[in-house]
């Protein structure tokens, strides 16, 4: 049983899957991170992989950037795949000012320009928020090893390139810790389908102050995200 984006047999996944937006990004964490990792999709070249970390079998597969990618990649791992925890392994640009680049975001909840979850919703404002255990396993993880994280709001934005900069700075009041583009619509689809999901970030870029990580440091440099991420949850 395939699915229209994912050529992976039933059972190719394990019910945790880690999800970061670029899949070069998921190679290299199955290359890393992962024993024994085998690569079950490649549709499109969004590679997804099976492995084990510590003797307990993870996968790990791209989405894709912004929500409609996200949202068709995750409801297929859940609906076809039995899914259940799903971790997005993100980078976000930083908002507020104490925030550095390389520092690591919990997206406790996530805010939209986005209508997906107004659409699954009647057209209400849904709360589009973390699951608990995932959250707390993963900062009692960070607090026990000494890992730095800020844990807060996030805001899943539809257009990387905003033209209305003045929405930084309310941003800021409202206290939006970092932007990156799927958070609340994987919330959304975990939402629909009971199942959990968290997003854990690495700030690649400071909105505010210009600063920016190089392209190869997005694609390879999120190791201390995805270790604190394994770690907490296997
Ligand atoms: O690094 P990823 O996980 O792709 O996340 C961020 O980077 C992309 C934009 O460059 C968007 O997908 C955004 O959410
Ligand atoms: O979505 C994103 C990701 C990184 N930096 C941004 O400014 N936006």
């Amino acid at each position: 049983m395939t699915t229209p984006h994912i050529n992976a047999p039933e059972g190719a996944f394990a019910e945790l899957c880690l999800l970061p937006g670029d899949p070069l990004r998921a190679k290299f964490i199955a290359e890393q991170f992962l024993e024994n990792a085998r690569c079950v999709t490649d549709v499109r070249n969004m590679l997804g992989f099976t492995g084990t970390y510590k003797g307990q079998p993870v996968s790990v597969m791209g989405t894709g950037m912004g929500i409609p990618s996200c949202s068709i990649y995750t409801t297929e791992l859940i609906r076809h795949y039995g899914v259940s925890k799903l971790v997005r392994v993100g980078s976000c640009g930083a908002i507020m000012p104490e925030i550095q680049l390389h520092d690591i975001i919990v997206a406790q909840g996530a805010c939209t320009d986005s209508g997906v979850n107004r659409q699954r919703f009647n057209n209400f404002d849904f709360a589009a928020i973390a699951d608990f255990e995932l959250l707390r396993r993963v900062v009692n993880h960070a607090e026990s090893t000494s890992v730095d994280v800020r844990v807060g709001n996030v805001f899943s934005a539809d257009l990387f390139y905003q033209a209305d900069t003045a929405l930084r700075q309310r941003f800021q009041q409202m206290g939006i810790l970092g932007v990156e583009m799927e958070a609340a619509g994987l919330y959304g689809v975990a939402a629909e389908h009971g199942v959990a999901a968290l997003t854990v970030l690495t700030v690649s870029d400071h909105i505010m102050r210009g600063e920016a990580m190089s392209s190869d440091e997005r694609q390879l440099g999120f190791k201390a995200m995805v270790e604190l991420t394994l770690d907490a949850l296997i």
